[in-house]
């Protein structure tokens, strides 16, 4: 909760991809008169001392409200199986250590905590053992498969349950929010459940990078190579982060050549198709195609109506399905922000102990996040949109005319109105000419048939849906 509270505080201080880097790579424990941060390697552990210790010192006292309240600093795990039989041997020191500014008040202990709670390394252990920071929530269990993530799901789940021996490396891409991270986890996590002496280490690009450059500036690089090279499985998230970073391009290029020999799993993310991914060395480009490469869509409505509904069950909510349609209508591109909002209504609901939701509250509390994602699709703009991908005239849209090549852009801009925005069949209608509402209705039941039966027609309903929303 202290550190929860102190990262909510230090977010308004440094870039989120430090925070992201750094910060929530630490487990944190608290004790009554300390915060304990247990760092995964020395080199995380340096960088904190360094950077970040004194900021969060001063919000961890101010936020206890007590000026003694101490922040230690140690390697560590919460996670790790067994405790070490010896207690641990490095920290850093209350009051200046070797390695401490002398201005710093952080902590560095010399004494054990409690074993039985904290699983606590010496760096030589550490680097024995690792800590996978993997986020044990995002399991296969609980992604929601739709056609958008189906066959990258699929894919996945054979990496999970074959490491080293299926698709090797396994490349994953698509825009943000849309569950890249959540199944990398999922394949990371399945492979513990099968192994879990397996070393299987996650990391963002970001974080690989400044490992690279602390070791590079620390002399300890065959300490980051050991680390990186020893592992059963690499997942790499974001690796777009490695463009124009020439030294890092050449040492992941190292790193991969080594755990592909040896036969171990490398899983890579990117908000692109590799050869995409400007600034990338073309070596770690053709690379990245020796596996498989899979791409995640933006979900359709029906998955986004299933994800908002395991959500809130997760959450021992009933979401009725008319608010479950709703929210999914008007959160669209990302996840991320669908489950944002769902967290919105979900938070409300406490604080004003309303035990039913009903549509009127959802409304009320997501007021403003409806009125900046409404603005973002018309009908207008479908409209415009979808006469330009067709090149017919936008006038054609509202126009009688029947013939093929005008009715069926027609009706997929009516088909798109109905899955983008809010408005009714007849509201729909009423804006393509002042047509009926059955018509509407045909319009989506015959895009539907169509998306199913014809993959060109899929693709074409795709690329629309991509340029409307994103
Ligand atoms: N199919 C799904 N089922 C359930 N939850 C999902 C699904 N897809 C994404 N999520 C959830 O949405 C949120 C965002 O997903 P995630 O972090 O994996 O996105 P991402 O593609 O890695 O985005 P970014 O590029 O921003 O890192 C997470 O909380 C994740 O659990």
């Amino acid at each position: 909760m202290l550190w929860q509270q102190c990262l909510t505080q230090l977010e308004h201080e440094f870039p989120s991809q430090e925070i992201n880097t750094w910060l929530r790579s630490l487990h944190a424990v608290e004790k009554p008169k300390a915060l304990y941060l247990l760092a995964p390697n020395p080199i995380v552990l340096q960088h904190i001392h360094e950077i970040f210790l004194p900021h969060i010192l001063r919000h961890v006292r101010n936020l206890s409200g007590d000026h003694s309240f101490d922040v230690m600093l140690q390697i560590g795990s919460r996670s790790a199986p067994k405790p070490l039989p010896k207690p641990p041997v490095t920290a850093v020191s209350a009051h200046p250590s070797p390695v401490a500014p002398p201005t710093s008040t952080a902590a560095v202990v010399n004494h054990p905590l409690n074993s039985a709670d904290l699983n606590l390394l010496t760096p030589a252990a550490a680097s024995e053992r690792f800590v996978n920071a993997l986020n044990i929530k995002m399991t296969f269990e609980n992604f929601v498969e739709g056609k958008s993530n189906q066959l990258a799901r699929a894919a996945a789940l054979q990496v999970g349950e074959h490491p080293g021996s299926s698709y090797n490396p396994l490349f994953l891409y698509g825009g943000v929010g849309l569950g890249k991270t959540h199944l990398m986890h999922a394949i990371g996590n399945c492979i513990l459940k099968a192994n879990p002496e397996a070393h299987v280490l996650y990391v963002y690009a970001e974080r690989f990078v400044n490992d690279m450059v602390n070791a590079l500036r620390t002399s300890r690089i065959e300490e980051f190579k050991q680390h990186y090279r020893s592992v059963d499985a690499l997942l790499i998230d974001d690796i777009q982060f490695f463009a124009n970073k020439d030294r890092s391009m050449e040492e992941f290029f190292h790193t991969f050549n080594a755990l592909l020999e040896g036969q171990k799993q490398i899983i890579l993310t990117s908000d692109r198709y590799p050869r995409d991914v400007e600034g990338l060395d073309d070596r770690l480009r053709s690379r990245f195609n020796w596996g498989l490469t899979m791409q995640i869509e933006p979900p359709d409505l029906e998955t986004r109506v299933a994800i908002l509904r395991k959500k809130a069950e997760d959450h021992e909510l009933y979401l009725p399905k008319d608010i479950a349609f709703f929210i999914a209508k008007h959160f669209r591109s990302n996840i991320r922000d669908l489950e944002g909002a769902l967290q919105r209504v979900i938070a409300s609901m406490r604080l004003r102990c309303i035990q039913d939701i009903n549509m009127d509250f959802v409304h009320d509390v997501l007021r403003d996040q409806l009125a900046s994602q409404d603005k973002m699709v018309s009908i207008s703009n479908i409209k415009k949109t979808v006469a330009k991908y067709y090149n017919v005239r936008i006038t054609e849209m509202d126009s009688k005319r029947r013939t093929r090549s005008v009715a069926r852009p027609r009706q997929v801009a009516m088909a798109l109105a109905k899955e983008l925005t809010s408005h009714s069949l007849p509201e729909i209608g009423t804006e393509f000419g002042g047509r009926d509402h059955t018509t509407v209705l045909h319009a989506c039941r015959k895009i539907v048939e169509l998306r199913e039966s014809d993959p060109r027609m899929e693709e074409d309903y795709r690329i629309l849906i991509r340029s409307l929303t994103s």
